[in-house]
């Protein structure tokens, strides 16, 4: 007993490293990654990230009390604030308007992952759903840092997609991951072995969900 945030992807190492470490992240800090893979990637996580939104939204319905609720509304805060605010700037800079996006069809694998955590959320408890979330907040963080601590990562003006590696670098960011580990720390620190093994299972799959989202950007697909 007595379990934390790290045991999570210690529990998850392969699946977790095949995210952080995706052919995609890395084509992307390299400089390499194909501006199609990129443009499509783009306008699919406008969508997740309208669905995450829902999902903190769920949270904040879900919560016991006024801690909670302050917690769900922070995560809420800063998918729309932050990150939707942002992507929409974002895409303005690689030519795709707002229209666009709102017409756009829904890949396969953001329909999978999206519906997952909002069904995991419907069926589970307030820490089923956040242990859905980790991997999209803490795992972002993690692959600003990673590739910041990586020689071939290329910054500045060399590199097209410095302007997303800036955004989960970022102290907003950054905060908000911390605050998110912070509190499933908290909660994973009361948890039997058996709850954590059925915890273990949502973030695998979620984090399996990630490296389907960027296989989905790599391969163009819908
Ligand atoms: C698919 C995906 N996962 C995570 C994040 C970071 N919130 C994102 N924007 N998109």
């Amino acid at each position: 007993m007595g379990y934390r945030f790290d045991d999570l992807t210690a529990a998850c190492q392969d699946d977790w490293r095949g995210y952080i470490e995706h052919a995609f992240v890395r084509r992307l800090g390299d400089a390499t990654l194909e501006e199609g893979a990129f443009r499509h990637y783009l306008q699919q996580d406008y969508l997740f990230l309208i669905h995450f939104a829902r999902a903190y939204a769920l949270a904040a319905y879900k919560s016991r009390d006024l801690s909670e609720l302050r917690h769900a509304f922070e995560g809420l805060k800063t998918i729309l604030d932050v990150e939707l605010g942002l992507h929409v700037d974002y895409c303005r800079g690689w030519g795709i308007s707002e229209q666009d996006l709102a017409r756009l069809p829904e890949a396969r694998a953001t329909l999978a992952y999206t519906r997952y955590v909002l069904d995991t959320g419907h069926r589970g408890d307030l820490l089923d759903l956040h242990v859905a979330l980790a991997p999209c907040l803490i795992g972002y963080g993690e692959i600003a840092q990673w590739l910041n601590g990586r020689d071939t990562t290329v910054r500045g003006a060399a590199n097209p997609y410095d302007a997303w590696i800036a955004m989960y670098e970022s102290t907003a960011f950054q905060q908000a991951m911390a605050d998110e580990r912070a509190w499933l720390d908290a909660r994973l620190a009361e948890v039997t072995p058996a709850r954590f093994a059925e915890l273990t299972a949502v973030f695998r799959d979620a984090t399996r969900l990630e490296i389907d989202f960027w296989q989905m950007g790599l391969d163009q697909r819908l």
